[in-house]
């Protein structure tokens, strides 16, 4: 898979842009505060229609300016197809061939992306919703069906939340509608774990002889998931159902209590052992670091499995931190086979084969050279 070209109008510090790429290595080059994270941005937006570090769209639109667009031309399984984003203050629009698809799940899937940046690093030792997100976006891009499912979830937690919390204040009211959300919650926590599961299994099975290599054949790394619930990860979407109806009933006055749901794929999170040990806890930095690589390489060729070809490899201002043998792993990894752009302030710290490979982009406030 790759992007060919990418056109920007009043998106971030871009007034207007219309790029061509190269289908193997793009190495994009300029000082800070210039532009190099807005474009790995835009490419990433036109994948997911979200930003990697920001809720807020508005912020994605130039200053002063009524709309933002971005459009892209993607390759896959030879056929080539437009994509198109465009946000204003009325809301965002995304079309696929040219149809504006009206949910997220129609579009979201089309373009694969596997972006890494410095907060990636952070995937380990950081807070667990960096790692639910990063199970989700990850999931939503191989199974669109998913974020139909997390879309769903989120309402009716919203919705039950509010209810617990009215409960809460005067704890002799009816509780049938609380009940009737707690169903309907289940239905979709029982499919987002299922769902998880089988992800984590693959995402394991890729990750830990990628984690071995890079560790030289010195570490041995498990992916562990911790839910809120007692279940077995080979457990179907009915099994899992009827731990979570039992849990519900045992914690409701916990519940009504607290005015919040208390258990769920929301308060869930990964655990990462290196060597046996929790790497979040006794992992030194390094072990941290290597640990996301091996995820994030994982990643690549889950979606090569999952969708039959290689997703577009974002590597934003990362490579540079990463030492030579790492670096050499990654590229050998991605040799050939997956384009990748790869954003730094300088040339230094990165090896020459990569720079030879390469077709260079300069970045000066908003514009592109080649
Ligand atoms: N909505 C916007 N309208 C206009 N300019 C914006 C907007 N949002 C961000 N910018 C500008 O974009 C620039 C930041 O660009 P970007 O984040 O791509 O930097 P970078 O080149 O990746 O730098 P670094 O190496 O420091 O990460 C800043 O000058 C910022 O003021």
């Amino acid at each position: 898979m790759h992007i060919q070209q990418l056109q920007l109008k009043n998106y971030r510090n871009y007034e207007s842009l219309d790029i061509t790429f190269d289908h193997t290595i793009n190495v994009i080059i300029g000082e800070n505060a210039q532009g190099k994270t807005n474009l790995m941005e835009a490419i990433y937006l036109l994948a997911f229609t979200k930003s990697h570090r920001t809720p807020r769209e508005k912020e994605l639109v130039k200053w002063e300016e009524e709309y933002a667009k971005i459009e892209g031309r993607v390759s896959k399984r030879n056929q080539s197809f437009p994509l198109e984003i465009v946000i204003s203050a009325k809301g965002k629009k995304a079309k696929l061939n040219r149809i504006e698809q009206k949910r997220l799940s129609d579009y979201i899937g089309a373009f694969n992306v596997v972006m890494f940046a410095p907060e990636d690093l952070t995937l380990v030792k950081g807070a667990p919703q960096i790692r639910r997100r990063f199970m989700d976006m990850e999931l939503g891009q191989i199974q669109p069906r998913y974020i139909y499912h997390l879309g769903q979830y989120q309402k009716i937690l919203k919705q039950r939340n509010h209810v617990l919390k009215q409960l809460q204040r005067q704890s002799n009211q009816d509780r049938t509608i609380l009940h009737v959300l707690t169903d309907q919650l289940i239905e979709h926590a029982a499919t987002l774990l299922e769902r998880r599961f089988v992800f984590l299994n693959l995402l394991r099975k890729w990750a830990q002889p990628i984690h071995y290599g890079i560790s030289r054949n010195l570490e041995t790394l498990d992916i562990a998931y911790s839910p809120t619930i007692e279940v077995s990860e080979e457990a179907k979407k009915g099994k899992i159902a009827d731990i979570y109806s039992r849990k519900f009933i045992d914690i409701e006055e916990k519940e009504i209590d607290r005015g919040t749901t208390l258990i769920g794929p929301h308060r869930d999170d990964l655990l990462f052992y290196v060597n046996d040990k929790d790497v979040q806890i006794y992992g030194s930095q390094g072990q941290q670091r290597t640990t996301a690589l091996s995820v994030k390489l994982a990643e690549i060729e889950l979606i090569y499995n999952e969708v039959g070809e290689y997703p577009v490899l974002l590597l934003d201002d990362v490579l540079s931190e990463l030492d030579d043998y790492r670096q050499s792993h990654l590229l050998q990894t991605i040799h050939g086979k997956v384009q990748t752009f790869v954003s730094t302030t300088s040339v230094d710290g990165i090896q020459h084969e990569t720079l030879n490979q390469a077709t260079i982009f300069r970045v000066k406030d908003g514009k592109v050279e080649t």
